[in-house]
């Protein structure tokens, strides 16, 4: 029987950077959880314990900061400039993936004005980005999670098959709320504007979300893709996960009580998961 190596890769996992940019007394804040993966030349290493061709994910988190240190950018710059670093600098190293989460703190108003240096944690979604170089081509994708959305009507859900286990009722007018992950495959990483290519592609998810009078989750998905895909040229796919939020209406019968529409129980789980990938068709 012959027993060999599959697929594997290493590297430090969630290192949490954070950095202060100092414009006088204003300060501006880049909160990240950056994960290294390095991939090669790793046979010897698991067949024989050589380590020799191991940079040491001790190592790769020091890159990390020592990189911050020089002033991070753009998530998907400092990505691009931390994977180049691992494959052009190790010869045993072959493909690197550098995945970075940049969570959002919004400025606080202290005393009727914008603060020099407070901030609180905001709930407008955590942009991602995901960078893979090869030593040749680099990959970079972005997108965000946790960004939660609802609809309080303009959505409809009727005409689906009823078998023996249907019991869910048709309706016509029902809360539509998602926590929005997106992923978005840029075509090319030279000479996008990375921050521009985020904020409108994160507005043009909102704009389809809200915009988009809904038979489906389904059917809104495709609506914020095609969205992005229309007003950011740059990007090549979008693939999304939407949790289906249900908020289902409270039957109050018990205590005597009608429920015109305006008390949900808002469920925690199970959850409908819509999942979908929309992309150019340049054929
Ligand atoms: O938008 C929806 N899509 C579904 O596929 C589905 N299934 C379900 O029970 N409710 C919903 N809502």
């Amino acid at each position: 029987m012959a027993i060999v190596l599959g697929e594997n890769q290493y590297g430090k996992a969630e290192n949490r950077v954070v950095r202060i940019d100092r414009d006088g007394e204003r300060h501006r804040i880049t909160d990240l959880n950056v994960s290294v993966s390095l991939s090669g030349d790793m046979i010897d290493t698991h067949l024989t314990g050589a380590n020799d061709k191991v940079l040491a994910t001790d190592t790769q988190k020091n890159t990390v900061f020592a990189f911050a240190r020089e002033g991070i950018g753009e998530i998907e710059d400092y990505g691009l400039r931390l994977a180049r670093r691992f494959v052009d600098s190790q010869p045993s190293i072959h493909r690197a993936r550098v995945r970075i989460e940049s969570f959002p703190w919004a400025r606080l108003e202290v005393g009727g004005k914008p603060a020099h240096h407070s901030f609180a944690r905001s709930g407008e979604g955590t942009r991602t980005a995901l960078i893979t170089y090869d030593g040749e081509r680099a990959e970079v994708t972005g997108g965000l999670t946790d960004l939660t959305v609802l609809n309080s009507t303009d959505s409809e859900f009727w005409g689906f098959p009823r078998d023996e286990y249907t019991t869910l009722p048709e309706t016509r007018d029902r809360i539509l709320a998602t926590a929005v992950s997106a992923t978005w495959r840029f075509a090319s990483a030279d000479g996008v504007d990375w921050g521009k290519a985020f904020d409108t592609a994160r507005a043009s998810l909102l704009d389809a979300f809200g915009g988009t009078y809904s038979y489906s989750l389904q059917q809104t998905l495709y609506a914020m893709g095609s969205r992005v895909l229309e007003n950011v040229p740059e990007i090549a796919e979008v693939s999304l996960s939407l949790p289906n939020k249900h908020h289902f209406l409270t039957d109050l019968s018990a205590f005597g009580l009608d429920n015109p529409g305006e008390v949900f129980h808002a469920a925690d789980r199970p959850y409908g998961l819509i999942e979908g990938t929309v992309r150019r068709d340049d054929s």
